[in-house]
């Protein structure tokens, strides 16, 4: 069984949380994709370029990268997809997520089972965890119109 953390232990790991958030918000804000641009139409990183921090005051490229690891999002999402074993976005992922993880709204339209759900759900995993702990809580919605819903 797991021992339980202290709370010394508690106390750094959130410390190390919101020093995460902030790197990840460095990183996507310094390296937004133009508005209007389709990220579809740039080439994907090369294979073994680095990811993240590359200096003081540059980040790796995300918008039109192919994998999930390569995206500003945390290392616990990362690992949550690698263990479920996503690796390579789907086209409508690789279109959406840039955009969406710096905070712009976006309407998109793909076919049944192309990967639209982790699409809008990636982007607001941060944004609750990020506040978990502050004031008001957390919170995020998904408005389902489907058939299911209008039954
Ligand atoms: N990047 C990916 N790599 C591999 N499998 C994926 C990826 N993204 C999603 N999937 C898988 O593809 C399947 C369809 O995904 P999902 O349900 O998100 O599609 P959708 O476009 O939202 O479908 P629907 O239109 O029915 O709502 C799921 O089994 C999901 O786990």
């Amino acid at each position: 069984m797991k021992k339980p953390k202290s709370k010394q232990q508690k106390l750094q790991s959130r410390t190390t949380e919101l020093e995460e958030i902030q790197l990840l918000k460095e990183w996507t804000e310094s390296c937004k994709p133009d508005p209007g641009t389709n990220p579809l139409s740039l080439p994907p990183l090369p294979a073994k370029s680095p990811v993240g921090r590359i200096d003081d005051n540059t980040f790796s490229r995300y918008a039109g990268c192919a994998k999930f690891q390569q995206l500003p999002i945390s290392k616990n999402l990362k690992d949550g997809l690698r263990q479920s074993g996503f690796k390579n976005m789907t086209s409508i992922q690789r279109a959406a997520l840039p955009h969406a993880l710096c905070g712009r709204d976006i309407l998109g339209a793909a076919k049944t089972g192309s990967g639209k759900s982790l699409a809008f759900i990636i982007p607001v995993l941060p944004k609750v965890i990020a506040k978990a702990d502050g004031p008001g809580g957390w919170s995020g919605s998904i408005i389902c119109l489907d058939k299911r819903i209008r039954l």
